[in-house]
């Protein structure tokens, strides 16, 4: 990126070129129990809290502005961004919060230990029910007990809409309902020059990676985004990332990797 100062669109004689940053919340009390959460409400945990302050010192530190956030209805991912937005002094920025920016919805899984259902099912199995493209997981039941909690919370009175209220979703079914959201109200922003942060969750903002690098349904299984470490995409007119403009993490490349390390082991059997 050729102008280092200006984070949103940039036109320092070449072609225009605009960036986006985007976040998975820090830890949650349900990744540190490890617990699959998908639409739960539930809290970041102190480490996430730490996570999410740093995550804000780093942009502050690279000398990030943004002009507007968008976010989903849960608030681990709003939490996230109020403690980064206080961070670099913005907490006066509009916010835009959508269900379009949920956690996939984890279906009859929900509330269930990762490791316990290693156990129970293998490992194979809930790599595919975690990382597969299109198969979801089983539907969430009324004998879950986390069937009302999540129907009967008011985050969903403004959608979506009772009659087609998800019971499971596949990455597919997630991107589906993200995508939309992503082409009518944030490209259009960030098409506007407008400085854009992005604070959502593992498997909805690996839909917008999906769809961003047009990575296939294979390519996309291989991906873990670890919790609270911002990441950028430089983007063309086209809203395609430019050439080294994909998936570029703020932080040192060591500690990602660990991070995605973390996040892939949750799926595994204990040792
Ligand atoms: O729902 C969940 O358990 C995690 C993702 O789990 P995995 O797909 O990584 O198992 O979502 P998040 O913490 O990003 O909101």
């Amino acid at each position: 990126m050729s102008c280092s100062k200006k984070k949103g669109a940039c036109c320092s004689g070449g072609p225009k070129t605009y960036n986006v940053v985007m976040i998975r919340h820090g830890e949650s009390e349900w990744n540190q129990k490890n617990l699959f959460c998908g639409w739960v409400n539930v809290d970041l945990s102190d480490r996430g809290k730490r996570e999410a302050v740093s995550a804000g010192k780093a942009l502050k530190d690279a000398g990030y502005r943004f002009d507007m956030a968008f976010s989903s209805v849960l608030k681990r991912a709003n939490d996230t961004l109020y403690a980064i937005l206080k961070e670099i002094g913005q907490e006066d920025i509009a916010i835009f919060k959508t269900w379009r920016l949920n956690e996939r919805h984890y279906g009859g899984l929900t509330g269930l230990n990762k490791t316990d259902t290693v156990a129970k099912y293998g490992e194979q199995q809930v790599q595919i029910w975690r990382r597969s493209y299109d198969t979801p997981p089983p539907p969430i039941t009324p004998e879950n007990p986390y069937y009302d909690t999540i129907l009967l919370d008011p985050i969903y009175n403004e959608g979506p809409p009772r009659n087609d209220f998800p019971m499971f979703e596949s990455l597919e079914l997630t991107i589906k309902r993200t995508l939309p959201y992503w082409n009518e109200w944030i490209v259009p922003e960030i098409k506007k020059g407008r400085k854009i942060l992005i604070a959502a969750h593992g498997n909805s903002l690996r839909g917008i990676v999906k769809h961003l690098d047009q990575m296939s349904n294979e390519q996309i299984m291989q991906l873990n985004l670890p919790t609270g470490i911002p990441f950028k995409y430089t983007l063309d007119e086209n809203m395609k990332p430019v050439q080294g403009g994909s998936l570029q993490f703020m932080g040192d490349p060591e500690t990602v990797k660990k991070a995605m390390e973390e996040v892939a082991n949750q799926g595994k059997s204990k040792k």
